[in-house]
């Protein structure tokens, strides 16, 4: 699924008005049909709501909201904040229709107009939609910070009062902290940045049926991956295949002390369809590898406690397997960097590099330009920073993330919630699935045996990376759902992947 900016929104709008064709006002009236669907699904008919509207579309589509509940018989109280001369031509015919319908409409011109608010309660926050052009001040900003301090419930329309769609919000701007955002037809890109979350809430979006074809032919560099686009990536599995179809990996991970790294990532790579997998971990992982992971094939490395790349008895050559993954656990020693300095300039096909394998990498930048093209890169955001530089702001650091990837012509994940994937062409995929229980040691070491499985099955890098951090976050949803998330451990997300 597409995200787009402000201005191809206004513009679908308007190619929605044109085309289907439709009224402004009844695409206004279908929008807030779909919010109040939303809504009576969530609320009781009896909730006391306080609609508080702004001058612009976004609070004429709380004023249609407020009828359509009036006419459902709920509770509802109206607030227009009255922060400008002039309003929209679709609000005002909204509120001649509201004002046949109810005389309880009241106007906030003043603090002393902004009305108490009881836990019971909800609000509808349709103050400031994705019109916003400047910071939120005066009685507009009053209103906000004081629905932020009462103790109702607060569902934002579209998007929360003060929160720009698509570029940085200041320190000091006051923004909505809502409980619920129901947003229309199109995720927005302030939803998937981490400093963002108390200005969205909990969101979901609402279908408005606008126009199609303009959505398919609209440019961006934006995407969200919805579960119909992720089914669409998955290889059907042959009839007559065998287990050459899938490929054979390589897993170089664990050290003394993380072991526990390289079985979660074996386990979780042979679990997500990879045909043969070998895992080198240093001698004292042989027997722990061996006996938990018994699909795995195992080489000791020659050194005891770390890898050093070396081993006594004979192997197939690193170059010789379909992929390999590396760094689970392997700790940043001398000699494994010696390793990776040695390993980088022999391969051609795509890798997999996780963790300690990107902190020697951010140590020793030189090496980032022998990375086989389409490799695929998993940093959380603090190996990110090693790699790259601090950012401002969230927006600043999606600028880097493309710029890394493109410089380098690799494929980064940058994980976390709505973990952000980067392709070489410059486009950035937002992940849909996953919850904070996979916040727990050893789910990012599962995520790259994951990916080094996919590679080795010949996934494209990209299409890996999308469908691989999508089944990982999904395995991690099923879990919060028979177990809860507080309880989740890396292990439970291995037994819950599943490709179908
Ligand atoms: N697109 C769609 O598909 C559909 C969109 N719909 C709805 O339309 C909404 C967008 O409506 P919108 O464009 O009228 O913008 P909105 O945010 O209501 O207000 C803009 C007004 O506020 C002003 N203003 C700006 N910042 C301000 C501030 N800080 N403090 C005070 N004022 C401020 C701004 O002033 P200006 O910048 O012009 O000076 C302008 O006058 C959208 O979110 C959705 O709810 C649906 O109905 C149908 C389908
Ligand atoms: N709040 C969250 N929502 C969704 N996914 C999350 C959240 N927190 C963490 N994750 C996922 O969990 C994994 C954690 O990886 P990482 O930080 O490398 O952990 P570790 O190194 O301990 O294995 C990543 O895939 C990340 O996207
Ligand atoms: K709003």
């Amino acid at each position: 699924m597409k995200i787009l900016n402000v201005d191809q929104i206004r513009a679908l709008d308007q190619s929605t008005i044109l085309h289907e064709p439709i009224a402004p006002i009844n695409l206004m009236e279908r929008a807030a049909l779909a919010f109040v669907d939303w809504f009576i699904d969530h609320f009781p008919v009896t909730t006391p709501t306080k609609v508080f509207c702004g001058l612009g579309n976004n609070g004429g589509d709380g004023l249609s909201i407020a009828r359509l509940l009036l006419e459902r018989d709920y509770p509802v109280e109206v607030q227009v904040v009255r922060y400008a001369p002039r309003e929209s031509d679709d609000f005002m015919h909204n509120h001649r229709r509201l004002k046949l319908v109810t005389e309880n409409i009241k106007y906030i011109e003043f603090s002393r107009d902004i009305p108490a608010l009881r836990h019971n309660e909800v609000v509808i926050d349709a103050i400031l939609g994705t019109g916003l052009s400047r910071p939120t001040e005066g009685i507009v900003k009053e209103t906000i910070a004081a629905i932020n301090r009462a103790p109702a419930s607060v569902v934002s329309v579209d998007i929360a009062s003060g929160l720009y769609t698509d570029q940085p919000n200041g320190p000091n701007d006051v923004i909505i902290e809502p409980d619920y955002t129901v947003t229309f037809q199109l995720p927005k890109l302030a939803f998937m940045l981490p400093k963002n979350g108390r200005y969205v809430g909990n969101w979901q979006i609402v279908d408005i049926r606008l126009h199609k074809r303009y959505i398919d032919l609209a440019p961006t560099a934006y995407y969200f991956t919805q579960p119909s686009e992720a089914k669409l990536l998955l290889h059907k599995r042959d009839r007559y295949a065998n287990k050459g179809t899938f490929g054979h990996a390589l897993l170089y991970a664990g050290s003394f002390g993380k072991i526990g790294a390289a079985v979660l990532s074996a386990r979780a790579c042979l679990r997500s369809g990879v045909g043969l997998l070998t895992v080198q971990v240093p001698r004292c992982g042989y027997l722990v590898l061996q006996t938990a992971v018994p699909e795995a094939m195992c080489l000791a490395d020659d050194h005891q406690t770390l890898l050093t790349g070396a081993t006594e008895i004979s192997s197939p050559a690193p170059t010789d397997f379909t992929t390999i993954g590396i760094g689970p656990g392997i700790g940043k020693a001398p000699e494994t960097l010696a390793m990776l300095k040695k390993l980088l300039p022999t391969l051609k096909k795509p890798i997999v590099v996780d963790a300690d394998a990107l902190n020697l990498l951010s140590e020793n930048r030189e090496l980032l330009d022998q990375l086989p093209p389409n490799s695929i890169l998993t940093p959380h955001p603090k190996e990110f920073e090693r790699l790259t530089q601090k950012w401002d702001n969230d927006y600043q650091k999606l600028d880097i993330l493309r710029e890394f990837a493109k410089k380098y012509t690799i494929v980064v994940v940058l994980k976390g919630a709505y973990s952000a994937i980067a392709t070489p062409d410059g486009d950035i995929h937002f992940n849909s699935t996953g919850n904070p229980g996979l916040s727990t040691g050893g789910t990012g070491d599962v995520l790259t045996g994951i990916l080094t499985a996919l590679v080795a099955q010949g996934y494209d890098s990209v299409e890996a990376a999308v469908l691989g951090v999508f089944a990982h976050g999904l395995a991690g949803d099923r879990v919060a759902e028979q177990r809860g998330p507080i309880g989740m451990v890396a292990s439970d997300v291995i037994d819950a992947l599943r490709w179908d």
